[in-house]
């Protein structure tokens, strides 16, 4: 029995109750009305869909226009999907079912070719199609300090609130693209993400890189500070929220700058590529620790051909693969996956691959060998395997970097 409708939400007092519906899944208080004056305006029209009954709103979601690097380089259009939450009282009947359609639906129509998010739990959004494609993980280090000698030929500036406000946004746009899973962010999400903070009481710490060409680089970290000096363990903790650098070396001499900043005992930093080695820029390497290995950009492949056409693919002898993807059947076919790239065929599958699993793959988070060993592919011809990993691997590890 359907008793509700998704659709988009439109008047203020729809999308306010949509925004309690969340904070009460996500267990926040709800908003005050001074706090929701300030948070309306970042709403971009037509993009809060909800459920509707005839008790009031009972779901919410919203999405942001965003894109995404595949590997290549190609900057490809992403729907964002964030702030998803059901009312108690009406979850486990498909209401997130229908919002799933409802946002894949608005999204091809929109010509986005992926969806894209974070996922609260691992087990809510395979059935609709998507599937982890990047990691991360958090780091801790403690009295970490750096190797003598590493070269630093860039200098850094401290940026007040305003300034930041200002700067940040527009050199994220430079700075923030380059490995497969890199995205944008649009307006609305630094409205939420980082201007309120940095016009509230204790704003973050803002420090920008330069090089000879220019502004490469930032930080964003947040201090909380332990006055008790008679302890051994004196000193603040910081919390490093973003860092960002054009190259490798821009993002070494941020970690140089980090890791130099005195009466400081621990750095907790948050949603590092899995590839980067902090670790080999330390003077004792065992500073620093990975506290956590976390899933954190699912995608979903809407348009799957253009998806396909979108990445480059390594150098191997062509594959066919067969797609399976029960929400959208249109996509589901058999694939020939080549150097030269990609076409619809009519030769048979070396294997079977659910839609999940394929944005699995298509970032090279996971290699189809492995995604083979562990049941998640059906295989016809086990030859075919090393061939799709060398098809399919990337140069640089997959890392999206953006929360939301
Ligand atoms: C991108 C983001 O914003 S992530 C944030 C997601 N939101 C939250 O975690 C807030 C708290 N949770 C909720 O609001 C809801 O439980 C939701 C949104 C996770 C799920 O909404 P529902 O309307 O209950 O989902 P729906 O009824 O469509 O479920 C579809 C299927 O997924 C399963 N499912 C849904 N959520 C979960 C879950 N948390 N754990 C296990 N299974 C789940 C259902 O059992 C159902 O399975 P079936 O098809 O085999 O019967």
């Amino acid at each position: 029995m359907t008793d509700f409708a998704v659709r988009v939400l439109t008047e203020d007092a729809e999308i306010r109750a949509a925004h309690t519906v969340l904070a009460v899944a996500l267990h926040n208080p709800p908003l005050t009305d001074e706090r929701w004056k300030q948070l309306k305006p970042t709403y971009a029209p037509e993009r809060y869909f909800g459920a509707v009954t005839d008790v009031g709103v009972v779901a919410s979601t919203y999405i942001f226009d965003s894109s995404v690097v595949v590997p290549g380089g190609n900057v490809v259009p992403m729907a964002a999907v964030s702030r998803v939450g059901v009312r108690a009282d009406f979850t486990r009947r498909g209401v997130l079912t229908e919002l799933m359609r409802f946002h894949l639906a608005d999204a091809k129509a929109r010509g986005q070719i992926f969806g894209g998010l974070h996922a609260s739990e691992a087990v809510i959004y395979g059935r609709f199609g998507y599937g982890v494609s990047t990691s991360a993980r958090h780091l801790r280090l403690r009295r970490a300090r750096v190797r003598p000698g590493l070269p630093r030929e860039g200098r850094m500036r401290m940026l007040g609130a305003e300034e930041a406000v200002a700067l940040i946004p527009v050199l994220h746009e430079r700075v923030g693209f380059g490995r497969p899973g890199t995205m944008s962010r649009g307006r609305d999400w630094w409205a939420t993400q980082f201007d309120r903070t940095m016009r509230g009481d204790e704003p973050y710490q803002v420090y920008v890189h330069s090089g000879p060409d220019g502004d490469d680089g930032y930080v964003i970290y947040e201090s909380i500070r332990n006055d008790n000096t008679d302890s051994m363990d004196h000193g603040a903790v910081i919390q490093l929220w973003e860092l960002w650098g054009t190259t490798q070396q821009v993002r070494n001499e941020l970690w140089q700058f980090m890791l130099g900043i005195d009466l400081v005992r621990e750095i907790q930093a948050y949603n590092q590529p899995l590839d980067e080695g902090v670790e080999l820029l330390l003077a004792d390497p065992r500073t620093c620790h990975t506290n956590e290995l976390d899933d954190e950009l699912w995608l979903r492949l809407i348009d799957v051909p253009a998806a396909l056409a979108a990445r480059t693919y390594g150098d191997a002898d062509p594959v066919v693969l067969s797609v399976n993807d029960a929400f959208l059947p249109e996509n589901s076919g058999t694939y020939q996956v080549s150097h030269d790239g990609v076409s619809r065929t009519s030769e048979p599958a070396a294997f079977t691959v659910d839609v999940d699993v394929l944005a699995m793959m298509y970032l090279g988070a996971w290699r189809p060998t492995a995604l083979a060993a562990a049941g998640r592919l059906q295989v016809n011809d086990p030859q075919a395997l090393s061939r799709a990993d060398r098809l399919f691997a990337t140069d640089t590890v997959a890392w999206c970097g953006t929360g939301f």
